[in-house]
């Protein structure tokens, strides 16, 4: 089967570079590209994290187990066991430091800067202005927009499900951290395997993007993604993955630039994304929809 390789990019000093020339067009036009880990971050505690959330806690100190009979009572995510293979922990950054392990909250927050400087880079490349990205973004430099981790375990002992079934990402961006191939995206109407190059995340751009964009002159994709059934041959181990997440609030508008550039409201995000999970035919997470009500 062929293999997709995605362009890549590196970060430096806090500045989104691309590898090869014509790698920021092609980034925006697929909606994905690769990035390099940055030199000394241990991504780890994230993937023994991923291993490990699900199991039964051993105590009301654990942060490393436990997690699915957890509740995450000042979480509007929090743990859910999917349709597919995947089961997954949403946490919003703000709660990383009380209900993490401190070392996968180090890495988070790492992380999290680096995904801002990406967004930045990317809003670069797609002529977003400066002035309009706290807007558009609800604040993500001031740390006023929804950051989130997921934490995703792929059961290789359900059969029959996809691993996590074909969707796009609903905010800006999603950088995502993973241990094995799986990861696929729909490229000219085929669903092609991504090459994941040793040490470097997958970055996925998302609805927020899309829509901000859809009539500007360098339009930026939300790439359609999945991970098919897996059951990995032993020695390894089930699939990990975990992901920080940068898009708007639940109470914001999406915006969108019209043909002449200018930036106008374009729907409620809460709104977008109860009608996209039901275009979808998932659930959506159930404490944000009962806000709603
Ligand atoms: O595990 C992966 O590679 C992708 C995960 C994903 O798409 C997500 O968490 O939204
Ligand atoms: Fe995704």
């Amino acid at each position: 089967m062929d293999h997709l390789t995605l362009p890549s990019a590196t970060v430096r000093s806090g500045r989104l570079r691309f590898t090869d020339p014509d790698g920021a067009a092609r980034a925006l036009a697929l909606g994905a590209f690769s990035l390099a880990v940055p030199d000394g971050l241990d991504v780890t505690p994230g993937l023994d994290f991923c291993r490990s959330f699900h199991l039964p806690s051993r105590g009301p100190e654990d942060r490393r187990r436990g997690h699915r009979e957890h509740g995450h009572p000042r979480s509007k995510l929090g743990y859910e066991d999917r349709p597919d293979q995947v089961e997954q922990l949403q946490l919003e950054s703000f709660l990383w430091d009380d209900y993490l392990p401190a070392d996968v909250a180090a890495l988070l927050r790492r992380m999290k800067d680096l995904t801002l400087d990406t967004l930045h880079g990317v809003f670069d490349a797609a002529g977003v202005p400066e002035h309009d990205r706290d807007l558009v973004t609800g604040g993500a430099r001031q740390d006023t927009g929804l950051c989130y981790t997921t934490v995703n375990h792929y059961r290789s002992d359900l059969t029959g499900r996809a691993g996590i079934v074909e969707h796009s990402d609903s905010g800006f961006i999603t950088v995502i951290c993973t241990d094995q191939p799986g990861y696929e995206i729909l490229h000219e109407g085929r669903w092609l395997p991504v090459h994941q190059p040793p040490g470097h995340f997958t970055v996925n751009l998302g609805d927020a993007f899309r829509v901000l964009t859809v009539k500007t002159p360098r339009p930026v994709t939300a790439v359609y993604h999945r991970v098919p059934e897996l059951h990995p041959e032993p020695p390894a181990t089930d699939r990990s993955s975990f992901t920080v997440y940068m898009g708007p609030r639940y109470d914001m508008m999406l915006y969108q630039y019209d043909t002449d550039g200018v930036l106008l409201p374009y729907q409620g995000f809460r709104d977008f994304s109860v009608e996209k999970a039901k275009d979808l035919g998932y659930a959506f997470h159930s404490r944000i929809e009962a806000a709603h009500r």
